[in-house]
């Protein structure tokens, strides 16, 4: 379908905009309003800079309080329309956004309204132009999609139809289903947003917190749907108000609020072809009466971790820990400064090349796909960045891709281990070949990602769209300096699991990577014989583990032994310690028990505040 996205997404003067959105993809563009008032170019020259850039023009937005009002404010309203009419010519647009009065309607006839609407159309129509009639969710009398397009109807007008937006819909619960009751032909124009779950009022979470596709809560996958079925063939277009999007980098965004209209078609289309349903309504489309949505290729959700690359100008702190936790050196790389340690299914890859004066942190994590040959197809087709991998005749050569944090992500093919438990073929690259190390650790638990606080959004959207992760839960920890938002990411059957936290401005929040294992006392009885000085874990804690979970004192005894930390859902236990940081990596040994299958929330604060106790060096 036309892709296309509102200026008001972006941050940048109108030049700028429309530079990145045409370098990023889209076919077309919403004006807001706003962005033109500003702007010291004529409409002429912004009609034709957008032409040069190969962009349409598709809307012009937004027309205000216009209906349900008193007849001298009419003739005003109309004085208005024809005003913004004049500089739609002159910037080429056909089609104005009117959304539904909020200041100074006093009637709340849907009768009065149509009439007025009907007043409008003829206006609109003697310049060549069709007015969209949006139901905002905070309208003064009209706040829902399915009144405006009763308005719309009873206007009985060929150039008066609706515009539908995503949010005005979800954010008050409507069922988007209703849409399909809509003649696509009247359905003038779609608007689309995701949206976090807060509870606030609609407003506020429409103007500063709105998200693109596929970054929030809503399926705007199903909304698309009803969308084809009601014979819907126009634009696809974006309409994302956000406080963080407004002032990131103008390429950056546009690139991946296109990649969530891509996403998004690719979602619906799979939709569809699950439901198998005929369109409800006509429409001119693919032949078949109904809007083209272009599929990509399938997602392969992976089945586990390959492995995670430390990389660091010297990683032998890294050793050190890693030795102390029970895994085994494997070997240095034939070709390259970079080393293998294993335990079970659990590789750390540490890398010194191109390291010079970086820190230990956690540059990449390799994931095992079915095929990777299709996961990169579909990487391509969203358009993310591939990282640069020099490798050697013989060598495996893995796809990789760059997620939003500068973290690289490969994906490995699966195809060619046969037997379970058996190693990755780039394995045997290390020089001591394939004794893999057997301690307790028996893999990789979850990795905890962080990033800043504008690459959030933009990197939920990546595990989403490239390996289909889901994102069940998000929760916030209060640390020293801040507090810390995270996001969990997982697949369908905890195989991969991803922490996305983002730190405090201005803070380095620590990365750190959990093994899991079979005997966490074990491991850290040993560890400590071995010299390791775990995340030292306050007395008071154990007083609150006691108080929150009846613990005996044999337990609590055992915990504090040890320094681990504990929790407990309806299904199962979760024991685990954290080792200090080395750079920005520290790892956490975790215990699952039984079927628990979350994370240790109320734990973070406890580690956030003991790290910086570490840092501060007033242990
Ligand atoms: O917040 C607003 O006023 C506003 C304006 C135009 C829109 O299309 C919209 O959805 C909201
Ligand atoms: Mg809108």
């Amino acid at each position: 379908m036309h892709r296309s996205i509102a200026t008001v997404c972006l941050s940048g003067s109108l030049e700028d905009k429309l530079y990145a959105c045409a370098d990023a993809g889209f076919d077309g563009v919403e004006i807001f309003e706003p962005d033109l008032v500003v702007n010291d170019r004529s409409p002429e020259e912004i009609r034709a800079l957008a032409d040069r850039l190969g962009l349409s023009l598709d809307l012009y937005q937004p027309f205000r309080d216009f209906e349900g009002v008193t007849p001298d404010l009419l003739e005003e309203n109309l004085r208005r329309a024809r005003e913004r009419f004049t500089t739609m010519r002159r910037l080429g647009i056909g089609t104005v956004l009117v959304c539904s009065n909020v200041g100074t309607a006093t009637v709340g006839s849907d009768q009065v309204a149509a009439e007025q609407l009907r007043r409008l159309g003829d206006l609109a129509a003697s310049f060549g132009i069709r007015v969209a009639y949006e139901a905002l969710a905070w309208g003064r009398y009209v706040d829902d999609y399915r009144r405006s397009w009763r308005i719309a109807q009873l206007a009985d007008h060929e150039a008066v139809g609706v515009c539908l937006d995503s949010f005005h819909i979800l954010s008050r619960g409507h069922d988007p289903a209703g849409i399909e009751d809509i003649p696509g032909e009247k359905i003038l124009f779609v608007q689309l947003a995701d949206a976090p779950d807060l509870s606030m009022d609609v407003l506020s979470w429409s103007r500063h917190h709105r998200l693109f596709p596929g970054e929030g809560v809503w399926d705007l996958g199903r909304f698309v749907t009803h969308l084809v079925r009601a014979g819907y063939t126009g634009p696809l277009s974006l309409e994302v108000f956000n406080d963080v999007f407004r002032q990131t980098d103008t390429v950056r965004t546009a690139e991946h609020a296109l990649r969530s209209l891509v996403w998004l078609e690719d979602r619906a289309a799979r939709l569809l072809a699950d439901d198998g349903g005929a369109a409800a309504h006509g429409g001119a489309a693919d032949g078949g009466g109904r809007a083209s949505l272009h599929r990509i290729a399938d997602v392969d959700v992976p089945s586990g971790y390959d492995y995670v690359e430390i990389k660091a100008e010297d990683t032998s702190g890294v050793e050190v820990l890693l030795d102390q936790l029970g895994l085994t050196f494997r070997g240095q790389h034939r070709t390259k400064p970079v080393r293998l340690w294993s335990s079970g299914d659990a590789r750390i890859v540490l890398n010194e090349q191109h390291a010079r004066d970086l820190d230990p942190h956690l540059a990449g994590i390799g994931f095992g796909v079915a095929d990777a040959s299709v996961a990169g197809d579909r990487a391509r087709a969203l358009a993310v960045r591939a990282a640069p991998r020099r490798t050697q005749d013989g060598e495996q050569d893995l796809a990789g891709f760059v997620a939003p944090s500068g973290l690289e992500v490969f994906l490995n093919d699966r195809r060619d281990r046969t037997q379970d438990g058996e190693e990755p073929a780039w394995a045997t690259e290390f020089d001591r070949g394939r004794t893999g190390g057997a301690g307790e650790i028996t893999g990789i638990d979850h990795v905890n990602v962080s990033h800043g606080w504008d690459a959030h959004d933009e990197a939920v959207l990546f595990y989403t769209s490239v390996l289909g992760l889901e994102k069940p839960t998000a929760t916030e920890a209060a640390g020293p300096q801040g507090l810390v938002r995270s996001q969990v990411m997982r697949t369908p059957s905890g195989a991969v699991r991803l922490s996305l936290n983002v730190a405090p401005v201005g803070v380095s929040h620590p990365e750190h990577i959990a093994l899991a294992c079979t005997d966490v006392v074990a491991v850290a009885r040993r560890a400590r014989e071995r010299g390791l000085r775990p995340v030292p874990v306050p007395d008071n804690y154990y007083d609150d583990l006691r108080a929150r979970f009846g613990l005996d004192e044999a337990t609590l005894t055992l915990l504090r032994e040890h320094q681990l930390m504990f929790d407990r859902s309806a299904t199962g236990e979760f024991w685990h310690f954290y080792t200090p940081r080395v750079g920005r990596v520290c790892f956490e040994v975790v215990q699952r028990v039984g079927g628990y299958d979350v994370y240790a929330g109320d734990n973070t604060p406890v580690l956030l505040a003991a790290q910086d106790r570490l840092d501060r060096g007033t242990r």
